[in-house]
């Protein structure tokens, strides 16, 4: 259902949207070149008719925009105008169905490596936020500190923006990160490309020589490369420091709103790098999180092995997890992990609650799933079982276990900009936490040298 609904809005919306004059103008010099290039690249069957066909005129007063193509590596060929970085870039082209957050969804880590296709036609229309930063110090509207994506594909390129928060416009800033953008191509038809065969490998090319220049030979691909070491703080770092209860969270490429929906919620949180070994460290921790991350899970096999050795602990600490973090998990607890046809990318993903069959809208951004068919209802595998289950395509969106407080979920509690539906799981892990925080604290577990340890020394008097 709500695959189907967004697709749904998306095509109401693209007829509006292609009929208002700001939209043919800008289609003008596009349609002129596609009419040269829906076309023929190498190796190849003929590239598909585009879904529809517009009656645009050539408007000989356009704009002259700088042509950009995007090429799958299929051979299929998408023609446009760039309105970003003049360079060109290699990626995974990804789709996602979200109508709103172009700003948060490219500065996601976990977009690194990918080029992303809107599926919403109109982008660019509220501009791009500023660099301003909360009373945590962390970023107010973006996910991290830079563009993460590769590059942007997209149907209808607002020229004009406005809103309260905007600094700057979508080309502009993508210009200023060395981001290439395309506008002006048939997201749809790019769309059921990807679906039919898969999120495959593109470049995004941008120049004057983008029409001849029909061979491209190599298409390196990021998930080979270690993504989430990449994205990962090389430094420890601590967040409200103050805080009541102590949480250990291993950044394999963290959002800036996962920071704040555990700092908010009260928590000190000290930031670790993807394969810090936490397990020596966790008797200063009331619990441990692991965050969302760009590319293949199979590339943090070190967190992986931290993680069996954590669940092996005979006083275990609660463990949460997000997407990777719910893959690592997963394969910590001995579920193997797959790579999805084209993934789920979008805030209206449905989720399942096994528990209570209740199903929330969720926002997510996933290739890979975990593979949770051992985990029969009565029958799990290691005292874990299914936590949430993806109403549309049955795929796992979460795994908790029976007796500990280990749980992790695919989807995005923290989703911004939103829906906020889940985001009550990071109470749940925090209420933990803090009760376990409360059982250590009354356990006499100490020695009486240990005791004699923490007594503060004298402080000496200066005469
Ligand atoms: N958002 C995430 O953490 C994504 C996890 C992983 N990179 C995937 O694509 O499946």
């Amino acid at each position: 259902m709500s695959l189907l609904r967004p697709a749904l809005i998306s095509r109401a919306m693209a007829v509006k949207s292609l009929t208002r004059p700001t939209a043919r103008l800008a289609y003008t010099h596009v349609r002129a070149l596609a009419t040269v290039a829906d076309t023929v690249f190498p190796a190849n069957k003929a590239a598909p008719k585009p879904a529809h066909s517009a009656p645009y005129q050539f408007d000989a007063s356009a704009p002259k925009a700088t042509p950009a193509a995007l090429k799958l590596k299929s051979g299929h060929v998408f023609t446009g105008t760039s309105f970003g970085a003049q360079n060109s870039s290699f990626g995974e082209a990804v789709f996602t169905t979200s109508l709103v957050g172009y700003p948060e969804s490219m500065t996601d880590p976990s977009y690194r490596g990918q080029i992303l296709v809107f599926t919403q036609p109109l982008i660019g229309n509220y501009g791009v936020p500023s660099q301003e930063k909360d009373q945590f110090g962390l970023l107010k509207y973006f996910e991290s500190n830079k563009i993460q994506c590769q590059g942007i594909v997209v149907n209808d390129y607002a020229t004009k923006y406005s809103h309260w928060t905007a600094v700057e416009s979508l080309g502009e800033w993508c210009a200023r990160e060395g981001i290439p953008a395309i506008s002006g191509v048939d997201t749809r038809a790019i769309v059921h490309l990807l679906r039919d065969q898969g999120s495959t490998l593109a470049k995004l090319e941008v120049g004057e020589e983008v029409l001849e220049n029909k061979e491209v030979v190599e298409f390196p691909n990021p998930n080979e490369r270690n993504l989430v070491s990449e994205a990962s703080t090389k430094e420890i770092y601590e967040l409200n420091p103050m805080g009541d209860v102590k949480i250990a969270l291993i950044d394999c490429g963290v959002k800036e709103n996962i920071l704040r929906c555990l700092v908010a919620r009260g928590a000190a949180v000290t930031v670790f790098p993807w394969n810090h070994d936490f397990n020596k460290d966790m008797d200063q921790f009331d619990g441990l999180f692991i965050s969302n991350g760009p590319g293949d899970p199979r590339a943090a096999m070190p967190t992986v092995n931290n993680l069996a050795t954590a669940f092996k602990n005979p006083n275990p600490k609660p463990i949460f997890g997000i997407c990777m973090g719910n893959q690592l998990m997963g394969m910590a607890a001995g579920l193997g992990v797959y790579k999805l046809q084209f993934g789920n990318r979008g805030h209206n993903q449905p989720a399942i609650n096994m528990q209570n069959g209740r199903c929330s809208i969720t926002s997510q951004n996933h290739g890979y799933a975990l593979e949770d068919s051992v985990l029969t209802p009565g029958k799990g595998l290691n005292g874990w079982e299914k936590y949430f289950v993806n109403a549309n395509d049955g795929s796992n969106e979460g795994i908790r276990h029976l007796t500990k407080p280990f749980s992790s979920v695919q989807f995005h509690p923290e989703a911004k900009g939103g829906p906020q539906d889940t985001e009550y799981l990071f109470d749940d892990f925090l209420n933990l936490a803090r009760a376990e925080k409360v059982k250590m604290s009354s356990k006499p577990f100490y020695t009486t040298e240990s005791l004699i340890k923490e007594v503060p020394k004298p402080v000496e008097v200066v005469a």
